[in-house]
This record gives structure tokens, sequence and C-alpha cells, in this order.
């Protein structure tokens, strides 16, 4: 796994226009590459403001959109359209404002819903995200996930990253690649993660982290904090791990790991 680099901006306007812009680049360069880029988003306000931001971003069209598979870190396990939902609030960001191919969209299930549905099952929801998953993996992946290009995760006061709070049992599930959460600190309290084994399977992972309400989290996940008292610190990408937070949220973390800013 690789060891976290950091990227300190000025605010997090700045941190959301500059993520948006090495987003496109890392986009472009894999789909150049390969011929399609696959990210997986993150809920939360710096999530979406990364999305706002790439959707205003002037290179914004050099993404192929039609090429871009997009898969989801959590979900809040709501009915579909819910404004509380991940893939809502990414939808009015930017999703709905780009041609991307319906069937490269890959959102997690919703709650209720018609027939085939997974009712209020979130178990049952979780393992079809996860067999939907492990039939995108391709040989050359790294186990039963795709190979990630970037997996973007935004990070919670409490060092939860996706919905994997502290010391509860998804941070430490080792096996399954989805599960659901029950009780979840942060509301809704039923939700659907992916596991760090999943998150761990990606080439890049990149936190985002602005504000002062970061800065003691941000502190304790890079200060070689375990990942079950701080999932944040277990969020490593096998190519790339990167923090990119604001002064705020930096404003904690030992000297010795601030950057050469
Ligand atoms: O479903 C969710 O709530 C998110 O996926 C969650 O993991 C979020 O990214 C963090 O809580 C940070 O959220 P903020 O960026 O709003 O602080």
């Amino acid at each position: 796994m690789s060891a976290p680099q950091l990227v300190v901006h000025r605010d997090k306007e700045l941190m959301a226009e500059a993520a948006a812009a090495r987003l496109i680049t890392r986009i472009v360069d894999a789909q150049s590459a390969r011929g399609s880029a696959s990210v997986v988003l993150t809920g939360g306000r710096n999530g979406n403001g990364l999305l706002a931001a790439l959707g205003a971003a002037p290179a914004r069209d050099a993404v192929d959109w039609s090429r871009l598979d997009l898969w989801w870190g959590d979900e809040r396990f709501l009915p579909e359209g819910d404004a509380d939902r991940n893939d809502t609030q990414a939808r009015e960001a930017l999703l709905g404002s780009v041609p991307l191919d319906p069937a490269r969209v890959h959102t997690m299930p919703v709650s209720g819903g018609a027939d085939g549905g997974y009712g209020d099952d979130a178990d049952a929801a979780a393992a079809a995200y996860a067999a939907e998953l492990a039939a995108a993996a391709r040989p050359e992946d790294h186990g039963p996930v795709p190979s990630f290009d970037v997996l973007l995760l935004g990070v919670g006061p409490d060092t939860h990253v996706a919905s994997l709070f502290p010391e509860l049992p998804g941070v430490r599930e080792t096996e399954r690649t989805v599960v659901a959460v029950h009780g979840a600190p942060k509301p809704p309290p039923t939700r659907i993660s992916l596991t760090l084994p999943a998150i761990r399977a990606a080439r890049e992972v990149w936190l985002l982290a602005a504000g002062e309400d970061k800065a003691q989290a941000a502190a304790v996940a890079l200060s070689g904090a375990g990942e079950v008292q701080a999932p944040a610190a277990g969020a490593r990408g096998r190519a790339r791990t990167l923090w990119l937070l604001d002064e705020a949220a930096a404003a904690k973390l030992p000297k010795d790991l601030y950057p050469p800013y």
C-alpha cells in the first residue's frame, strides 16, 4: 500500500477546483491509455464540492463521459430520488449535466422500491452491489472489484471514510467488498459501504478534507492511528494515497507532515 502524500490548498474552494483539475487529468490519462476510466464517488460536502467544481472546469469536456465507469464508495440506504442519497446529490452537482453512458453509472441499490428491489434489506442490497463489482472485475484486476483508477473519499470529523465508522463492524470487515451499515452515527443510520479491502484495490485513493472540523481527524489519521480506531488511516491506494486538504484541515498536522506549501 502506498504511503500518504499530502497537498494543502489555501481554502476549500481552491481545494475543490484543484482536485477537479487533477481528476480530469487522471481520467483523460486513463482513457488515453486504456480506452476507459473508472472512478468511485463519495458523498458529503467535499465530494459534491469537487463534482460541482468539475462541472464548472474549462477542461471538463476533455473527459469522454461516455467511457467513464462511475461507482459509489457508500450510499445512504434510502428510496430512489431521496434528496439525502449520495447519487441524488451527485446528479445535482454534475452527473445530470454530462453525457454519461447510463450503463456505466453503477448506483448502489435503493431501499423500498418496485418489484425486484431489496425492500428494507440493506444486507441483500450490499450483497447485490458486491456481485455487480465482481462481475465488472477482469482477470488482471486485484480481486473481486475492478481496478478503480481513482477512489474518492470524504473524511468525517471522527475519521470515518465512506460509511466505515470507528470501532463499528464495517471497518473490521476483511473478506467482503460491500457491507450494510446499521446504526451509523452519521444519519441516516442505514447505509451501504465499500469495505477497506475494496477501497485498497483502487490504484489511487484520494481523501478530501477541508475545514477546521477535519483538522483533528487528519492529524489522528496521519499520525499512525490504527484503521479500526481511525478508518481514514486504512484508506490506501495500491499506487497512490493522496490527502487533499485545505489549510484549516491541515492546521493540526505535525510539522514534519505538513508539506512545503
Ligand atoms: O455518505 C456520506 O455521508 C459520505 O460518503 C461520508 O463518508 C462523507 O464523505 C464524510 O462524512 C465527509 O462529509 P463532508 O465532506 O460533508 O464533511
